[in-house]
């Protein structure tokens, strides 16, 4: 297969996450809402670990996890940047 090929897949994967990207974090906002109305702080430990812990299951590609996790932190921090602004 082509670089160029190649290239345009990422480019539609991309696309793809953008997509959810902006489906979570606008779902985060109205966490972020709920939680200024009830006085709970943004960072929420058990809920990480909790999420990241049912990721691991799910994941059938286990070389993938240490990447994979490092997605998912970023996700979260990315996400608790915005409940905070
Ligand atoms: O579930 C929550 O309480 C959220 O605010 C969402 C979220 C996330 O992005 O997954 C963000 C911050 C918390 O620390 C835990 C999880």
């Amino acid at each position: 297969m082509k670089l160029i090929e190649l290239r345009t897949q990422i480019s539609k994967i991309d696309e793809d996450m953008m997509n959810l990207f902006l489906k979570r974090m606008e779902v985060s906002r109205l966490i972020g809402l709920y939680k200024k109305e009830h006085h709970l702080p943004v960072f929420d430990e058990r809920r990480e670990i909790e999420l990241i812990e049912k990721q691991k299951a799910l994941l059938n590609n286990k070389e993938m996890w240490p990447f994979y996790k490092s997605f998912l932190k970023e996700v979260m921090q990315v996400s608790k940047e915005y409940q905070k602004k």
